[in-house]
């Protein structure tokens, strides 16, 4: 089958005159992971909100290859993981698991380190970092063709960051993955094309130079 393409396109988006995103284009084919930096407050969690369809914006334009699409929650097409942790606290990995992770991945998630030891546990006992890894595995592990990731390095350990990214690739294979973190290193690391959001515009990046020229980083180090 070939690989589908999310592409979003002219988003418009103000919060009280305030202009956020003015001129955005991104696109993601399954088989990539789409890198999206940018600094603090510049919209980055507001274009997966966008992309996802939790926030309507002024102007967007979705499609999956080339046929228009509303949202990207509908029929499952796109999983998301916000920022801020979603998960219901007094329920069990085990029980969310079921309905979030498609049969396809089930093997790998329930033989995963994090799954083995708090499978059986509800979310409210575990700490920061363990929700985070296992939240992150039950997104990329779900069914859907896109996977929207907003920061799921945060909290999470360096040697389980480096555990972590490889899992991402693998599911990169049959999925098409945008990924945000302000763990830029981890991000370059995983993607195949990194976009930069900056002043409301997205800007492709071909060279870590381009970072530095776009004030994104101060220098290269
Ligand atoms: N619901 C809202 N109402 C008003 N302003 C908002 C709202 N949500 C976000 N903003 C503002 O829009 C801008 C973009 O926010 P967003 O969370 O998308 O940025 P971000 O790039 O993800 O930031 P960070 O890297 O710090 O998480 C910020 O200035 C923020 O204060």
């Amino acid at each position: 089958m070939n690989p589908l393409t999310l592409k979003a396109d002219s988003i418009e988006l103000d919060f009280s005159g305030r202009k956020i995103l003015t001129d955005v284009f991104i696109s993601c084919t399954q088989g990539e992971i789409v890198g999206l930096l940018g600094r603090n407050g510049c919209g980055k969690s507001s274009l997966l909100k966008i992309i996802f369809g939790l926030l309507k914006p002024a102007y967007k334009y979705l499609s999956i290859d080339d046929t228009y699409i509303t949202t990207g929650y509908k029929n499952s097409r796109m999983a998301y993981l916000p920022q801020q942790s979603y998960l219901p606290p007094q329920i069990k990995i085990h029980d969310l698991a079921k309905m979030l992770v498609d049969d396809f991945f089930w093997e790998d998630f329930i033989s995963h380190p994090a799954y083995i030891k708090h499978g059986q546990k509800a979310i409210a006992q575990l700490s920061g970092g363990e929700q985070r890894m296992l939240e992150t595995l039950m997104i990329i592990y779900n069914k859907a063709d896109f996977i929207l990731l907003d920061e799921p390095f945060t909290h999470i350990s360096p040697v389980q960051i480096e555990e972590l990214k490889p899992l991402i690739r693998l599911c990169a294979k049959r999925k098409g993955i945008i990924v945000t973190d302000h763990q830029y290193r981890n991000v370059l690391d995983i993607s195949d094309r990194i976009i930069l959001l900056t002043n409301g515009c997205t800007k492709p990046i071909n060279s870590i130079d381009d970072l530095v020229t776009y004030n994104y980083l101060s220098n290269i180090n």
